[in-house]
């Protein structure tokens, strides 16, 4: 029996994972075949990898799986299809690890309907954090965090009365500190950084993750949305939120308390810990495939601050979550168009921050920050797509950056 606040939940857990064919979804599954008493795979989801899916259902045969793009025999299609996935009684726990705007609609369904939130999808905070941690209060959910820095903040807080994923506020916190790898451009100067290409952006020097998270990290949005994403899980103003540059990815954040003791969580770059931590709360639990830091060779751990001015996303996520309404909204949806568009070649890397910029600068909020609604959300990130496509069509093939 695993202890849930309304009861105990028999196992095997009944667990759905959104984003199975990806990064997270397919160490989602890793980790549950190794603990196979534990929990039973009861619904998948993926966008278009048809093959993996079919792959993935013959093997852990899910009463419910939807392939959003396309339509398998017996299953769902389209976002209506993961949205019905999030809602079932047949499920007890909710991996949301879709990418992009594809997850915050899910998270929120899963959030009404009782289930427990593994959450890796950041962008479903950035998007629409003021609704999610709303709704969550109302219907006494719990959100567990599977970002690598969110899991670490989090395991710091337990055994401070703090860590029970409510989305409130922790006491005696002076300051959350997240650490970032500075990701592959993190010692090159800015005009070489003019002319990077995207396999060198794609090469990532200590996590093999899908191609949007892994470029935003090459940009420093990752740590953007980051922050944004630990403002809503811890309650925590801007203020009390610090970026740290650490090239090691050794210790996955930090807590700092009021009497400037700081607990850190440390361990190998692996997300199969996070993943495995949210999913079998409160147990570290033993498994034969995840490794060890090995402390009898020499260790050195690295930090020291951001440069702003190479890595100009930091401070535009930052100061779109400062403002709230839909400017989060736009500047996800902003930055998923512009990393898609570094991707196939039309603009170049330095153009995806200029690009962000220009519409989070063009953006007129759709409503008062404290009116937010689930249609506002819609229409900003719609108007961000909408918005950087033309843009990125009068640029004509050359880059705002002057080379
Ligand atoms: N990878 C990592 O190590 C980490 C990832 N994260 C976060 O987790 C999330 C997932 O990342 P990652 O696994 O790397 O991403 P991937 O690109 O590897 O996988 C994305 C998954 O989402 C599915 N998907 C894409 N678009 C849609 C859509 N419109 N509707 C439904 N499903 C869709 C994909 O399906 P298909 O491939 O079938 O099209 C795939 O299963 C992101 O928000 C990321 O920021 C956070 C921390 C670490
Ligand atoms: C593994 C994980 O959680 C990623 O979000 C990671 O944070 C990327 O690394 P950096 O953004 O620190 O380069
Ligand atoms: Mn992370």
């Amino acid at each position: 029996m695993f202890m849930y606040p309304k009861g105990e939940i028999a196992q095997p857990i009944k667990v759905a994972i959104l984003g199975s064919t990806g990064s997270i979804g397919t160490q989602t599954l890793d980790v549950i075949s190794s603990h196979p008493d534990k929990f039973k795979v009861v619904a998948l989801a993926a966008g278009s990898n048809r093959k993996l899916l079919e792959e993935q259902i013959e093997r852990f045969k899910p009463q419910m799986y939807c392939l959003v793009s396309d339509k398998l025999p017996g299953g769902l299609s389209g976002p209506e299809g993961m949205l019905e996935i999030a809602a079932s009684p047949q499920v007890d726990l909710l991996v949301v690890a879709t990418t992009g705007s594809a997850g915050w609609e899910p998270t929120i369904e899963g959030i009404r309907n009782g289930k427990i939130i593994a959450l890796a999808n950041k962008e479903a905070l950035v998007m629409a954090g003021r609704i999610i941690v709303s709704e969550a209060h109302k219907h006494d959910a719990i959100v567990r965090p599977i970002d690598s820095e969110h899991s670490a903040i989090w395991q710091c807080l337990q055994g401070e009365g703090l860590g029970d994923s409510k989305l409130r506020r922790p006491e005696g916190v002076k300051r959350i500190i997240l650490t970032a790898s500075g990701g592959p451009f993190r010692d090159t100067p800015l005009e070489e950084m003019k002319q990077v290409t995207p396999s060198q952006a794609l090469a990532h020097p200590n996590w093999r993750m899908g191609n949007k998270v892994t470029i935003d990290s090459a940009t420093l949005m990752n740590k953007g949305l980051e922050v944004i994403e630990a403002h809503w899980l811890f309650d925590m103003p801007f203020e009390q939120l610090d970026v740290v540059i650490h090239p090691q990815s050794i210790v996955h954040s930090m807590v700092e308390f009021n009497d400037g003791s700081i607990k850190a969580q440390l361990g190998i770059p692996d997300m199969r810990v996070p993943i495995q931590y949210a999913l079998c709360y409160p147990e570290h639990s033993y498994n034969s495939k995840l490794g060890y830091l090995d402390f009898t060779k020499s260790l050195e751990l690295q930090f020291y601050p951001p440069d702003m001015a190479r890595f100009p996303c930091l401070s535009l996520a930052i100061e779109a979550g400062k403002k709230g309404s839909t400017y989060p909204a736009v500047l996800s949806a902003a930055d998923d168009e512009a990393v898609a568009a570094f991707l196939e070649g039309h603009i170049g890397f330095l153009d995806i921050s200029c690009i962000v910029e220009e519409a989070l600068a063009k953006h007129e909020a759709i409503c008062k920050d404290e009116d937010i609604d689930l249609e506002s959300i819609r229409q900003a990130d719609r108007w961000a797509r909408l918005f950087v496509k033309s843009f990125i069509k009068s640029m004509k093939g050359r880059s705002r950056i002057e080379v």
